[in-house]
C-alpha cells in the first residue's frame, strides 16, 4: 500500500513538470518513487499535448540518491533477481520527448545519475552534484561511472567517484555537466521556458535530434555521422521540413504541424 504520492505533477502550457516529493528524506529515490516517476514519464511521453518534461525536486534537494535505508538490508540474490536499479530506474532513458532536469540543492548518487539520464541539466546556483557511494562501501549503480565520465572526463570523474566529493553548481558548469546555472528559485521556471521554446519547434525534428545526439554516446564517430546523415535525410519526408525551409525563404515564422 502506497504511503503517499511521492511525485507531484502539473502542466504549464505544453510542458509537464514532475516534482519529486519526499522532502523529509531529501527525495531519496525509493522503489515507490521510481515506480511513480516511470509511470508519469510514460504517460507524458504518450500525451500529444506535451512537448517536453521537466523533472525537479525541492530547493534543498533534487534527490539525495537511492534510498539507503530501503536498500541497506537487501541481499545479492534479491537485488540480482529484481534487477535492482535496472528496469525501474531506466524509464527516463526511454522517453522520446526532451527531458530537462531542473536541479536545486543536492543531486547526489542516484540523484546525480537521474539528472544525467535527462537530456539537459539546468542547475540552481545552490546545486551540489556528487557520487558519494564510495562512502557507503559501494560504487554508483545507475550509470554514474559511465555518464559522469563521458560528461566531465576521466580525471575529474575519477576524483569525484573515488573520494565522494561534491561539486557546486559553478564547478559543474565549468566541467560541462550542466547547460547553465540560474538562481535556485528560478530553475524550474527557466526549465519550463526552455521546454516551451523546444515545444515551438517541429516535434519529429526534436525527437530525431535527441536520438542522434544520444547515439554519440553509443557508437564510433564514423557510425554516428552516418546515422545522423540518414536521420537528416529522413526529415525531408516531413511536412515540417517543407514548412521550415519555405518559411525561411519567405521571411516569415514557421508554422510546424509536427508531421
Ligand atoms: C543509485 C546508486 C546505486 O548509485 C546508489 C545511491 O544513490 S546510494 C546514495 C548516495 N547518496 C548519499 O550517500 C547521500 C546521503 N545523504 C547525505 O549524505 C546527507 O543526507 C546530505 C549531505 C545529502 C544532507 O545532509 P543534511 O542536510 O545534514 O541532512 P540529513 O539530516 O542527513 O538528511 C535529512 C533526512 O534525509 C534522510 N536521507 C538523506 N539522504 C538519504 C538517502 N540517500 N537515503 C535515505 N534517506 C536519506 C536522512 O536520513 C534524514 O532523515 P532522518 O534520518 O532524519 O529521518
Amino acid at each position: 500500500m502506497a504511503e503517499y504520492e511521492m511525485i507531484l505533477t502539473e502542466v504549464e502550457g505544453r510542458v509537464a513538470i514532475i516534482r519529486l516529493n519526499r522532502p523529509k528524506a531529501l527525495n531519496a529515490l525509493c522503489d515507490q518513487l521510481m515506480d511513480e516517476l516511470g509511470q508519469a514519464l510514460r504517460g507524458y511521453d504518450a500525451d500529444p499535448g506535451i512537448a517536453a518534461i521537466v523533472i525537479t525536486g525541492s530547493e534543498k534537494a533534487f534527490a539525495a540518491g537511492a534510498d539507503i535505508k530501503e536498500m541497506q538490508g537487501r541481499s545479492y540474490p534479491a537485488i540480482y533477481l529484481d534487477d535492482f536499479i535496472g528496469k525501474r530506474w531506466e524509464a527516463v532513458t526511454y522517453v522520446q520527448k526532451p527531458v530537462i532536469a531542473a536541479v536545486a540543492g543536492f543531486a547526489l548518487g542516484g540523484g546525480c545519475e537521474l539528472a544525467m539520464m535527462c537530456d539537459i541539466i539546468l542547475a540552481g546556483d545552490n546545486a551540489k552534484f556528487g557520487q558519494p557511494e564510495i562512502n557507503l562501501g559501494v560504487i554508483p549503480g545507475a550509470g554514474g561511472t559511465q555518464r559522469l565520465t563521458r560528461a566531465i572526463g576521466k580525471s575529474k570523474a575519477m576524483e569525484l567517484i573515488l573520494t565522494g566529493r561534491m561539486m557546486d553548481a559553478a564547478e559543474a558548469e565549468r566541467a560541462n555537466l550542466v547547460a547553465r546555472v540560474v538562481p535556485a528559485a528560478e530553475v524550474v521556471a527557466e526549465a519550463v521556458k526552455l521546454g516551451e521554446k523546444i515545444g515551438t519547434l517541429s516535434a519529429p525534428s526534436v525527437a530525431i535530434a535527441k536520438e542522434a545526439v544520444n547515439r554519440a554516446y553509443e557508437t564510433t564517430l564514423a557510425e554516428g555521422v552516418k546515422f545522423e546523415r540518414r536521420l537528416f535525410q529522413s526529415l525531408f519526408a516531413t511536412a515540417d521540413q517543407k514548412e521550415g525551409m519555405a518559411a525561411f525563404a519567405e521571411k516569415r515564422k514557421a508554422r510546424f504541424e509536427n508531421r
